[in-house]
């Protein structure tokens, strides 16, 4: 068996390997950018050498033309350094935004590919975290993490074999300090860790808060319930929480900071004492010296660095799972093993013993079978929870069956391609969803290439025409979000003239259950009338006149059919039928 060594190191070692795979396209670049941090870091090393050179050559010697030279190389040295610094941050800069580019724009992709019941399930603002924050998390880990590993290892290296170079021994001793620096350092970064992880749980729960009160309809409820008060009471205690736990953050190690800035004062002055010694002995210049106490403060740093990227790297880490977990769930299916292309030649819709459920051993829908007829309306109709909204979900594919088969024509929804399928479905739903932009855009989603004459001809056939042409700027007219500027009437002949303009040879319709006025029922209706002419419909009917106008009905009861017929057959065969008309419309609606 696996120890969790053993599988942690698996993960990390597919992790990077993934890390790898983002860089692979940009290995050009990221091979300059190693080339560059190499030769800066080895020119990093000169000015000390050069210092040397100057206090035991061109001084003594009274060499102006020497101290000239070094002078310049020195200062040449400098500026090259930082030019190329310029042209390395240029490419990891690009390099960063380049990989971010190609990873949001596949993350997006692929979460378009997600089945739906993934968004029913996962908390909304969790995807955003992932495709916003947690992506320029990542972006910080190419531009700043690796960067900073890869130019701190490399400068470690150069001044290391440098002070090896010049003396062996002062390079021991002056390094005696830096394990000193290593333990303390992951102990402090683990601490820094746990608590940047809380901080992190605080902030998910701050961004939960002003997610869901300062939506559109969570302030609608926030205002009807007055919870004003209690909402920033929580948002203060939240964000309390989180800047306490961001200063501890911050401050954390900071007796570790002062300890390590005496121990760094250490070496230099055993240098002093030692290569004092050495001096006096005749064994070693006054310039090797200074030379070596600069060096030692070129090695300190990057191994003080080194030390606290520990926690990046950790935290990266995580950020790369969360984002790789993603990328790792399986899409749904989008064409099966035949990618027929659509040529059914009628398009009724035939359930055969459909079983479904959302969850395991919780059935929702048990043996559903029925056909709607092309050209013909068929309504569902049954308490609140029955399945209706289930049923007609699974004819576009949004969830897939457990067992039975629903057949389109002559074809199995499963073998048909799911954008080809799902062009030929049109969906009215309930609550009408509109972009925040203009009545005229929120059309043309379903036709982008449509003419001004489609778009009126449709909206006239959804008796909208005219109300439009009333508002001051017409078509142009902005909606607000989620078009709340209409009402719901109005909202839901917009998206019947949408599904117009689409003109799918199947419409799926879930009436508004809220009551509207006379009129709009009234215009609504001529609307329907228009928008199911000739196609084959399935309406989940909350309108008396619907169920009327339907040539067949189906009860839905607990996940069953428990009845089928016209609105007249029900009512004389079918008890619980009867039962749910008076219910809904009153004891003496019209027989
Ligand atoms: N995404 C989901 N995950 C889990 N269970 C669900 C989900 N959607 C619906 N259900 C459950 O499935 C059952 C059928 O729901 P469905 O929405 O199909 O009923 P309905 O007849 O359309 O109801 P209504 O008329 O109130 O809209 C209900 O018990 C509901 O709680």
């Amino acid at each position: 068996m696996r120890t969790n060594k053993e599988s942690r190191t698996g993960t990390k070692k597919a992790i990077f390997k993934r890390i790898f795979e983002c860089i692979k396209p940009y290995w050009r670049q990221t091979l300059f950018t190693i080339i560059i941090l190499c030769i800066t870091s080895l020119l990093g090393v000169l000015p000390s050498i050069i210092v040397q050179q100057i206090i035991d050559r061109a001084l003594p010697g009274k060499d102006f033309n020497l101290l000239v030279l070094l002078v310049s190389c020195s200062l040449i040295s400098t500026v090259i350094s930082s030019l190329l610094s310029v042209w390395q941050s240029y490419l990891s800069t690009s390099i960063s935004q380049n990989i971010i580019y190609n990873l949001k724009n596949k993350m997006y992709r692929h979460l378009q590919e997600m089945p739906y019941h993934f968004f029913t399930t996962v908390n909304q603002g969790e995807i955003i975290t992932r495709m916003s924050s947690d992506l320029s998390g990542i972006q910080g880990v190419f531009n700043g993490t690796i960067v900073n590993f890869v130019s701190n290892t490399l400068i470690l290296m150069s001044t290391f074999i440098t002070l090896m170079l010049m003396d062996w021994k002062l390079a021991l001793l002056g390094m005696f300090a830096l394990p000193l620096f290593v333990f303390p350092t992951k102990k402090v970064g683990n601490i820094r860790l746990k608590l940047a992880k809380q901080t992190q749980q605080q902030l998910s729960l701050e961004n939960q808060i002003i997610n869901e009160t300062l939506s559109i309809s969570g302030f609608k409820l926030m205002k009807i319930f007055n919870q004003e008060i209690k909402e920033s009471e929580a948002l203060q205690t939240v964000s309390f929480n989180t800047s306490r736990l961001q200063i501890k953050e911050f401050t954390a190690g900071r007796w570790f900071v002062m300890i390590m800035t005496v121990f760094t004062s250490f070496g230099p002055l055993l240098i002093y004492l030692y290569g004092g010694f050495l001096f006096i002995q005749g064994e070693i210049s006054i310039g090797a010296i200074v030379a070596f106490v600069t060096l030692l403060a070129r090695l300190y740093a990057p191994v003080g660095q080194l030390s606290n990227l520990y926690v990046d790297i950790v935290r990266s880490e995580a950020l790369f799972e969360r984002i790789f977990e993603y990328f790792d769930m399986k899409p749904q299916t989008t064409a099966s093993i035949s990618l027929s292309p659509w040529n059914v030649a009628t398009h009724d819709i035939v359930f055969n013993n459909v079983n479904f459920a959302y969850q395991m051993n919780k059935p929702v829908l048990k043996n559903i079978s029925f056909t709607a007829y092309s050209g013909k309306v068929t309504a569902l109709v049954g308490p609140s929870g029955s399945g209706k909204t289930t049923i007609v979900n699974l004819i576009p594919r949004l969830y897939e069956i457990n067992s039975g088969s629903i057949n389109i024509g002559d074809e199995d929804i499963c073998s048909l391609n799911l954008p080809s399928l799902r062009s030929k479905i049109g969906l009215v739903t309930q609550e009408t969803y509109l972009f925040n932009g203009t009545i005229k855009e929120n059309l043309l989603y379903a036709k982008s290439e449509a003419t001004d004459q489609e778009i009126i001809t449709a909206c006239e056939a959804a008796y909208i025409h005219q109300f439009i042409m009333s508002l001051p700027e017409g078509y142009e007219t902005l909606v607000g979000n989620r078009g709340i500027k209409l009402s719901g009437g109005e909202k839901q002949r917009i998206s019947i003239a949408r599904v117009l303009l689409k003109n799918p040879p199947i419409i799926i319709m879930d009436e508004a259950t809220s009551s509207l006025d006379t009129l709009s029922e009234y215009y609504i209706q001529k609307a329907m009338n228009y928008l199911l002419k000739e196609k084959t419909s399935i309406v989940i009917a909350h309108r008396l006149s619907t169920i009327k106008n339907a040539s067949n009905i189906l009860v839905i009861k607990e996940g069953s059919i428990i009845g089928e017929g016209t609105h007249d057959e029900l009512l004389k065969k079918n008890g619980i039928y009867k039962e749910l008309c008076e219910k809904q419309f009153g004891k003496d609606f019209a027989y």
